[in-house]
């Protein structure tokens, strides 16, 4: 049985909530009683289909079915998890916690979006308040994967370790915040820096468009990756960071920041930062931004995945975690299934020649890993090359689309290895590749025999799949038009 969450509070944050829910398989309903929140969420949700696809490699489960009901009772029957999303107003949350508790399973976990109340604050006044925990996403909440979850000693350990458990299961990563202080752990430091940009603005010191250069060509491509403290160690040069303390140390004490202090948000304040950052987007729409800043996100993470680094190595963990074991490779089996990310589609706005030869080389990899070819193999000094390639381009295929890859091995005989490979999305076929592969010594770099259990799992794989026809395609070559 699919499980449910139900969202209180459908607007920017409880809409990613949403989708990130839906997108991995969950059914969501939600309760906002802003008459616009179904199309609203509808907005948040197009741009989500398009973007948290793209950060896997592997299949996602089929997307859940997605239900707006009139009352909070309606809303949280029977659902497994509530996450709460509504303005930040403490007597706002009380009376939505009120509600939500006298129609919520017991054991049902009930999460707070919010930005700076402490669990325990927002515990008062409840039922049962060892349900209750924070649950704090970024926006856009179907991409960053941090989640800080903060108790309070009223919440059960059962709900933290069931908390951590469902938010790993969506892709998340929960960073547990062991003492529960005003704002957590991230919002302090975002509050810092948008402090003193505020000063910075107030004193015509820069605009908001200078702000945003300063972060975003600098140091914010190193927090991506590092964070602030590893980044700081290496900045210390060899010495690192006992180094870097002593030389930049003494000047936390010099007057460069305003940090202690807030400048007031006079109407004036407001509107010049309103209108200079009006004049810094370009008249771009909102919706146009989220699908750029997605993009951007998207291509970030997936280059942070190739170096199996920082977020990228969550998410490599996750896509290993949903591959599907093969249960019978005697018949042609698919060794590919996933969505085409929006960083494969190219100018003409359909998947890239390229990439469908990274599907097929990636069908190649798991093929190998499959007859044993494995990592622990190749780190032995085996492994194989390609040698020739034909790919037939049949069909296109879109951003978004599910395509999957089967593979047939039409021999597997001393040294070499010949796959067929046909990739469909749906129905349709999009491509053939056909390959030849040879076993190299990885020690002299030249042609060698595989393992014997390697050629004896090869041999009958490819006797099984002879079973299985000679597809359409097989040893084709461009020829005169
Ligand atoms: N916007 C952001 O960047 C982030 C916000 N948060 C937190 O998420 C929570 C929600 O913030 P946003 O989504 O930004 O606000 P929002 O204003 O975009 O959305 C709030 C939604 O709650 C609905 N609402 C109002 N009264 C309600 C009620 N009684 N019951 C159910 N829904 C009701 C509104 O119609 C609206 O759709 C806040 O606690 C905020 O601190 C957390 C992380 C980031
Ligand atoms: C500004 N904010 C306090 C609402 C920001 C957050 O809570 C997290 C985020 O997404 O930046």
């Amino acid at each position: 049985m699919r499980q449910t969450a139900a969202i209180i509070g459908g607007g920017v944050i409880g809409g990613g909530w949403a989708a990130r829910f839906l997108l991995m398989g969950w059914d969501v309903r939600v309760f906002d009683p802003d008459p616009d929140a179904e199309r609203k969420l509808a907005a948040v949700l197009e741009n989500a289909r398009r973007a948290l696809p793209s950060l896997s490699d592997v299949a996602l489960p089929a997307e859940g079915a997605l239900s707006f009901h009139e009352t909070i009772s309606d809303a949280v029957t029977g659902a497994d998890w509530i996450q709460e999303s509504v303005p930040e107003r403490l007597e706002l949350k009380h009376k939505t916690y009120q509600r939500i508790q006298s129609a919520c399973a017991p054991d049902a976990i009930i999460g707070s979006s919010t930005s700076g109340f402490k669990p325990s604050e927002l515990q008062n006044c409840t039922s049962q308040p060892e349900q209750i925990l924070v649950a704090h996403p970024f926006n856009p909440v179907y991409l960053l994967p941090l989640v800080e979850l903060v108790p309070s000693d009223q919440t059960s350990d059962k709900s933290i370790e069931v908390a951590k458990s469902v938010l790993t299961s969506i892709g998340m990563h929960p960073l547990h915040v062991r003492a529960e202080i005003d704002a957590h752990i991230a919002d302090r430091l975002l509050e810092a820096v948008w402090r003193e940009a505020l000063w910075l603005v107030s004193d015509e010191i820069a605009t908001t468009a200078e702000i945003d250069d300063a972060i975003r060509y600098g140091f914010g491509l190193r927090w991506a990756q590092m964070g602030l403290f590893e980044t700081y160690r290496i900045a210390g040069g060899e010495a690192g960071m006992a180094h870097f303390i002593a030389q930049f140390g003494p000047a936390l004490k010099w007057p460069w920041t305003k940090l202690m202090d807030v400048p007031d948000l006079t109407p004036d304040l407001t509107e010049k930062i309103a209108m200079q950052s009006d004049a810094q987007s370009g008249g771009h729409s909102i919706r146009d931004f989220e699908r750029l800043r997605d993009r951007n996100l998207v291509a970030i993470l997936r280059a942070l995945k190739s170096q199996d680094s920082a977020a990228g190595k969550l998410l490599n963990a996750q896509d290993n975690a949903r591959i599907k074991p093969i249960k019978d490779m005697t018949r042609p089996f698919v060794t590919v299934q996933r969505t085409v990310p929006l960083d494969w589609t190219d100018y003409n706005g359909h998947m890239n020649e390229a990439r469908y030869l990274q599907a097929f080389g990636d069908a190649a990899d798991r093929f190998m890993e499959l007859i044993g070819c494995d990592a622990a193999y190749i780190a032995s000094g085996g492994s194989y090359f390609t040698a020739e390639t034909h790919i037939r381009h049949l069909n296109e295929v879109h951003a978004g689309q599910e395509i999957s890859v089967t593979t047939h091995c039409l021999g597997g005989a001393g040294k070499t290895m010949h796959l067929f490979h046909q990739m469909r999305s749906g129905d349709r076929l999009l491509a053939t590749g056909e390959h030849m592969l040879i076993h190299v010594s990885l020690q002299t770099r030249k042609a060698s025999p595989p393992a014997p259990k390697i050629a004896e799992t090869l041999a009958q794989i490819a006797e099984g799949h002879g079973a299985y026809g000679h597809p359409d395609g097989i040893g084709a070559a461009i020829g005169k038009r």
